[in-house]
This record gives C-alpha cells, sequence and structure tokens, in this order.
C-alpha cells in the first residue's frame, strides 16, 4: 500500500545528530503519532516530511511519488507537498476575521465567489465555528482558535494533516474535548494526520501507531495496546505508564511472565540485573499466602489510592486498592502479570 514513507533519513545541526537513520512505513489514512520527550527530533522530522526542512539524506514519498531524495537531488517544494500543518501556536491572522482566516489558502489558490464562499461555510462547520465567521480570532477561546486553525488547514484539502503539539496551550479539560475533535476530523476527512506530542496518553488517545522516538531514533513503531504491553526496553517501559522495573536473575527480554513465574522469582532472594516491568493493575493486594511487601506511602488518585510498595532488597512496586493503608505495614501480593525488557 502507497503512502507516507521516509528511508534513511538523516538530519545534523552543527555536528550533532538530530534524527538518525529514521525509516516508516505510514500507511494513507492513518492516525500516527511522533512521540518522545523533549529534543528527541519529533519537530525537525515534522518539518523535513513537510519540506520546511532538508535532511541530509535519505528518501521521502507519499503515495509513490518523490518528494525529497538526496541521491537524485529531488526537493518538491513546501507548497506542493499537498500538506496541511497545525502548530502549538495557532498562527492566525489577528487582522482578519476567522473567515478570512479560513479561506486564505484557497483565495491565494485564485479560487473566489460562490465556490470560495461554499467552501469557507463548509470548514466552519465541520469545527462548528459557523457561527464566529465574522469574529475577529482574538475574540476566541484557544480551543476556538485551534478550531480555526484546523479548518483554515482543512480548506485546501491535503491529502497529509502534520501537527505539532497542537493541544500544549490549552487546559486540560479542553484538551480532552479537543483529542475528540480530531479524531473526528481524521475519521470525516480520509487524511493521513502525524502528530507530534510528547504527551504519552495524548498519543495512546489519538494515534492507531506511535513511532516513540529517543535521541533522534524510533526505539519502537507499534500500536498503543502493543507499546503499553510490550515496551522495546526499560528506558520506554518506564516512559509509557507507569510501571515499575524489578531486576530478575532470568533473562525474560520480550516475555510475558505468568503468576507462578513471577512467584518464583520474587520467593527467591537474589536480585539480579535483568528489567522485568509489572504495571500497578496487575499487582493485587490479598488478605494472605501472597508475595511479601512493605507499604511505603498510599496516595489518593480519586476513584482509588497508588499504593508504593518495597520488597526486602528495596525494589519498588506500585498498586492501586481502595483503601489506604499504614506506612511500614506487611502486605501480601498477587501478580497475574508482566513483561520482560532489553536494557
Ligand atoms: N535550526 C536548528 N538549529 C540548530 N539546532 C536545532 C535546530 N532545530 C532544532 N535543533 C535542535 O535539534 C534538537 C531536536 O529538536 P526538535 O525541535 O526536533 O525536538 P522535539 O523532539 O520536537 O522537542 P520539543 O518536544 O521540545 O519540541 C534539539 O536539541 C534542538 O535544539
Amino acid at each position: 500500500m502507497a503512502g507516507l514513507m521516509l528511508r534513511n533519513i538523516h538530519k545534523q545541526y552543527a555536528k550533532q545528530t538530530i534524527v538518525h537513520d529514521l525509516n516508516l512505513d505510514i500507511d494513507p489514512g492513518s492516525f500516527i503519532a511522533l512521540l518522545g520527550p523533549s529534543g528527541c527530533g519529533k519537530t525537525t522530522t515534522l518539518r523535513m516530511l513537510a519540506g520546511l526542512e532538508n535532511p541530509d539524506c535519505g528518501i521521502i514519498s507519499l503515495n509513490q511519488k518523490l518528494l525529497f531524495d538526496s541521491t537524485r537531488q529531488t526537493n518538491i517544494p513546501a507548497e506542493k507537498r499537498n500538506m496541511g500543518m497545525v502548530f502549538q501556536s495557532y498562527a492566525l491572522w489577528p487582522h482578519m476575521s476567522v473567515a478570512d482566516n479560513v479561506g486564505y489558502p484557497i483565495k491565494l489558490k485564485g479560487i473566489k465567489g460562490a465556490e470560495y464562499q461554499k467552501r469557507v461555510s463548509e470548514a466552519l462547520e465541520t469545527v462548528q465555528l459557523a457561527d464566529k465567521a465574522s469574529y475577529s480570532p482574538l475574540k476566541l477561546s484557544g480551543g476556538q482558535r485551534q478550531r480555526v486553525a484546523l479548518a483554515r488547514c482543512l480548506i485546501a484539502e491535503p491529502s497529509v494533516i502534520l501537527l505539532d503539539e497542537p493541544l500544549s496551550n490549552l487546559d486540560r479539560h479542553l484538551r480532552t474535548s479537543m483529542e475528540m475533535t480530531f479524531r473526528q476530523f481524521h475519521r470525516r476527512t480520509g487524511a493521513t494526520f502525524v502528530y507530534v506530542t510528547h504527551d504519552q496518553a495524548e498519543a495512546m488517545a489519538l494515534a492507531d501507531k506511535i513511532a516513540v522516538l529517543d535521541k533522534g531514533e524510533i526505539v519502537q513503531w507499534a500500536t498503543p495496546d502493543t507499546i503499553y504491553q510490550q515496551p522495546q526496553n526499560q528506558w520506554l517501559a518506564q516512559f509509557i505508564g507507569n510501571g515499575c522495573i524489578i531486576y530478575t536473575s532470568v533473562n525474560y527480554c520480550h516475555q510475558q511472565l505468568n503468576t507462578a513465574q513471577l512467584q518464583s522469582i520474587f520467593a527467591s532472594s537474589t536480585k539480579g540485573s535483568y528489567p522485568i516491568v509489572i504495571r500497578p493493575q496487575h499487582v493485587h493486594i490479598i488478605e494472605r499466602n501472597g508475595i511479601k511487601a512493605r507499604v511505603i506511602d498510599s496516595i489518593f488518585k480519586g476513584e482509588r489510592y497508588e499504593i508504593t510498595l518495597s520488597f526486602f532488597d528495596e525494589q519498588v512496586l506500585l498498586a492501586y486498592h481502595p483503601l489506604p493503608l499504614l506506612p511500614n505495614c506487611i502486605v501480601d501480593l498477587h501478580i497475574t502479570q508482566a513483561w520482560g525488557v532489553a536494557l
């Protein structure tokens, strides 16, 4: 299936490698996220896709059409790539009305009259801002401004929409409702969405597939579920979710561990050097005959308490429990599963 393809993309700034040998195949119409900590190269990758930055070497193609090829000196300019961009700062013209902001890209293409009016109205209706057409963007809330930016992006009917941390200026409540807006948009437009974020919850909620980047390299490229359940390495296991790492003396790398295996690991008192990740929802506090642990702290999390536990050798584990537990008391645990990760 054709789509967006990146091959051996490499980018350096002042001798510092920012993106290293990046390879990705993005299916047409999919919603993917580039996720990673600050400075890992997400925005640089997005800007190379958009044609705003040139890779030092590599190939980028869209539906088998070459956009960039360092060996053939091919470089299609940004405005001819049929891609739209939505940024964290909405980049709206304050002196133009909402409708004029939205219509700007098609005005540049020479579309006017009834066709122009129709497309602007449709775009505004899609973002549910038809009643704000004559407003200045300055009179809109952050969420509404981002919806104007989205409408302005969609009006040009791009086949790829690149979004760079578009929700990071919004409060938590608004972010959740905008996540829903993005999902609906994606379904409605059929465009390919590439979404840059450092927020793992946002990436998990939105994307069909996530490329997790660290120091300019892809650590894992998989569905949110796989990344959560089967993280590639110790760094990713700690970056995603709030699992705890326990070190065992047997190497279980990329294996699922069951209750019996976990019982035998905790029964032997030897701390090893091979990491496994245990998620709090797999740690149950039971009445007796379980794995012994000492309570360090109980933190109220609304619908439940997060209990921090420690073992004889000071390894730490989290569990969820309906009630707080007294520090230093000894509890019994039943651990249902864990995942072995690479170091
Ligand atoms: N034009 C530039 N010149 C020099 N260095 C740059 C340039 N653009 C980015 N960098 C550096 O490249 C690295 C990656 O930047 P990039 O913006 O791609 O990271 P990011 O993962 O998007 O981070 P953030 O989440 O903080 O935006 C950073 O160390 C940054 O300082």
